[in-house]
């Protein structure tokens, strides 16, 4: 019998289906991993903002890890929205017990419109606990200044950035490029561990960017899970958001989400 690859993402719930839970469930769905969740945050959100954020009880996110455990071990998880330091440290000990694999962190700390997805006291907790278990980090630039503590402006930077991330333990890096200047390509930067490779891209001029990091992340996981190598799976990544991207929905009055079956289209 075919062995069925399980993607499991830990993160927050967007009612707007753009970002968190809803677009990471959907790549997996759509890269072919079979998609399970435990959830962090409930927030009331949708394209314009979020309207409001109740972090899930620790037992609660405690119980929903331990059923999968019991269960359904994953290939591959992904981490997104993690909102407290008790929630992040709650997490990174049952990943670190159970010793899961293919553990890919973004490290979500703030919504597009500017709301907060991760208190501010919980960075450290963040960079000791969490991203010495990650294989794969995948910070965006303003992630990444506030976790070296440095202000990132050039590759230069982001090289050193990348390799500062690798000595707080992490396996591997993705430096996202969407925040770079707009009239600059979005070029992510991966960092192994021993070499760095540009991951290329076309910078599509839209609003409909909601979740673009969670899709990203969501993506590699999908491709752990189906065994994919690391270098594979960032590719793949790059591909599927560019794709979602370059084909917007036009949901919504604000900043509308990304397309996640604009990749399986293209690829049929
Ligand atoms: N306008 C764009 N055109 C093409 N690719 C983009 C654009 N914006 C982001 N990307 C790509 O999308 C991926 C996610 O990058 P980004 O820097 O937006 O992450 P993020 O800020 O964490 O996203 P979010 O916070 O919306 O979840 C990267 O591969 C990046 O290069
Ligand atoms: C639950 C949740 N997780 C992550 C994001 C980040 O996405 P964005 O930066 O596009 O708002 C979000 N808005 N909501």
């Amino acid at each position: 019998m075919l062995k069925t690859p399980k993607a499991l993402t830990v993160a927050g719930s967007d009612s707007g289906g753009g970002a968190g839970i809803q677009a990471d469930l959907k790549t997996f769905q759509e890269l072919g991993a079979y998609g399970m969740s435990v959830i962090t945050a409930v927030t009331a959100q949708n394209t314009l903002g979020v309207q409001g954020i109740h972090p899930v009880p620790v037992e609660m996110i405690l119980k929903q890890l331990n059923s999968i455990e019991e269960d359904l071990r994953p290939e591959a998880l992904k981490t997104g929205m993690l909102f407290s330091a008790e929630i992040i440290e709650a997490v990174s000990r049952h990943i670190r017990k159970y010793e899961w694999k293919n553990v890919v962190v973004d490290p979500v700390m703030i919504a597009k419109g500017g709301a907060d997805l991760l208190r501010r006291d919980a960075v450290e907790a963040l960079k000791k606990q969490l991203i010495p278990l990650a294989s794969i980090l995948t910070p965006n630039i303003p992630e990444a200044e506030q976790l070296t503590g440095r202000s990132i402006s050039t590759k230069q930077d982001r090289e050193d950035a990348a390799k500062f991330l690798h000595d707080l333990g992490a396996g591997m890096i993705v430096i996202k490029g969407g925040h770079l200047s707009h009239d600059k390509a979005p070029v992510d930067l991966f960092y192994d561990g021993e070499q760095m490779h540009e991951l290329e891209g076309r910078r599509i001029d839209t609003p409909q960017t909601h979740g673009t990091g969670c899709t990203f992340a969501a993506a590699i996981a999908a491709e752990l899970a189906l065994g994919k190598t690391p270098i594979h799976a960032v590719k793949t990544a790059k591909t599927f958001i560019q794709e979602a991207i370059s084909h917007p929905l036009h949901i919504g009055s604000g900043h509308g989400p990304t397309n996640h079956w604009a990749y399986r289209r293209n690829q049929a």
